[in-house]
């Protein structure tokens, strides 16, 4: 039908647009990612709103980063450490790739005191986010893994990144390998293991983002039970637990048998402030072994070392302070304020008529809008209250006629968001 002259000029038409390509071709993962990854695509979406409306005050409700002040004491641990960099007596290179270990004892001694977590079980981070992928390499393409529906995006994400997710099924929304373990209002946020097929890993966020909803010690022990039976390792998630308020496990390793099956990462993101520091850490345990024995360990250890080259000397200086008597009783005062603003979007949603889990043991309010897209619901609530939320359908398909309210703006901007959601919604 075209003469080729005509294709061709096309073609050299198309490459002068494009300028010059090499010969590499795409990493075909990446072209299986739908859309941008979830939170770039909010910060998008909030910089677009605020164009359109310069003058209006946008409250900013959608992604999590916490808006407390760090307190004094961390904040001047950090910065003897910062000065003492400039001294040849207080100078430091590169640290240990696992974490110093000061910090890796305080670690176990503090957050898993009485769990049996030993301070070289405990791997130092840059954050949670960081561990993600970093389990991800270690663990390889031909893994299969189950993630909670809905849950946070990057288990999914890096999953699809590595290769083991397989092709994405339009009509479910859903990766072809990855099991999608439903967690809603009508099974208590925890899945039917006695319906979920073997995998290989169990991604398992508790306290849950985006529900809000920590699992129970006997959901956990079941948790723990059925992987032990699969064979499978979990990857436990417990980035929000200095948020739980009553007794749900803080960890899974207050679960009998837990250090066999599971791998447990955490943040001082969300508990200290350190969204922006940048410090976490992963416990994996030393029972934890591979089909053929071999500890996972081991291999995690070699991942830290040839991918990681250790967490800021300052970071972990401030993270030391976060786990002092007065830095913990002070970082409790911040947790206690978010759980505050918890309480205002609750009460408002609520007086609202529409039904509202979570927020009790972590700073995510879960609002349920049956019959609606979650984007609807999310675009409408921006246009005309100027409150930036998350849509739950970014967090799996079980999201779907939910939104997801964080807890971590100003006391006023959480009086003024509640405000204007009751007379939007009423
Ligand atoms: C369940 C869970 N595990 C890990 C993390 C990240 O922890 P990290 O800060 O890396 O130690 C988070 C942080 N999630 C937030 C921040 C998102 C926005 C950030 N850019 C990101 O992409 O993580 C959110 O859901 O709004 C989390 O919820």
């Amino acid at each position: 039908l075209y003469s080729s002259r005509v294709i061709c000029s096309v073609a050299l038409e198309h490459k002068a647009r494009l300028g010059h390509c090499t010969k590499v071709p795409r990493n075909v993962n990446m072209e299986s990612l739908k859309n941008g990854y979830l939170f770039p695509e909010i910060s998008i979406r909030e910089a677009e709103h605020a164009e359109k409306y310069p003058h209006a005050k946008l409250i900013k409700l959608g992604i999590g980063d916490t808006t407390r002040p760090i307190p004094h004491i961390i904040t001047s641990a950090m910065a003897q450490k910062a000065l003492a960099l400039s001294t040849d007596a207080g100078y430091t290179g590169y640290g240990d790739e696992q974490g110093n270990k000061d910090l890796r004892e305080a670690i176990a001694n503090v957050v898993y005191k009485d769990k049996g977590v030993e301070w070289d079980e405990v791997f130092v981070s840059d954050g949670a986010q960081g561990d993600i992928s970093r389990l991800q390499m270690l663990l390889g393409s031909g893994m299969t893994i189950a993630v909670q529906d809905p849950t946070f995006p990057a288990y999914v994400d890096s999953s699809i990144i590595v290769g083991q997710a397989g092709k994405f099924q339009e009509e479910t929304g859903k990766f072809q390998n990855i099991v999608y373990m439903r967690c809603c209002p009508w099974n208590d946020f925890f899945p039917d293991l006695a319906t979920t097929p073997r995998t290989d890993v169990i991604f398992f966020c508790s306290p849950n983002n985006p529900t809000g909803t920590a699992a129970s010690r006997p959901q956990l022990e079941r948790l723990v039970e059925f992987a032990k039976a699969n064979g499978s390792i979990i990857v436990h998630d417990s980035a929000y637990a200095s948020y739980i308020s009553d007794d749900s496990p803080r960890s899974i390793f207050e679960i009998p048998g837990a250090k066999e099956v599971a791998i447990e990462i955490s943040s001082f993101s969300k508990f200290a402030g350190f969204t922006g520091v940048r410090l976490g850490w992963a416990v994996v345990p030393k029972e934890l072994k591979y089909s053929n024995g071999f500890p996972v360990r081991k291999d995690f250890n070699r991942i830290m070392c040839t991918c990681f080259n250790g967490a800021s000397s300052i970071s972990q200086a401030g993270g030391l302070a976060c786990l002092s008597a007065d830095g913990y009783q002070a970082l409790c005062r911040s947790i206690d304020y978010y759980h505050e603003n918890a309480d205002i979007i609750i009460d408002a949603f609520t007086s609202l008529g529409l039904k509202v889990y979570g927020g009790k043991n972590a700073p995510y309010a879960w609002v349920q809008f049956p019959g609606r897209s979650s984007w609807e619901v999310f675009n409408e609530i921006l246009e005309r209250a100027h409150v930036v939320t998350v849509p739950g359908a970014g967090f799996g398909p079980g999201g779907e006629g939910y939104i997801r309210v964080s807890a971590f703006g100003s006391r006023e901007c959480m009086l003024e968001a509640s405000r204007r959601l009751k007379s939007l919604l009423k």
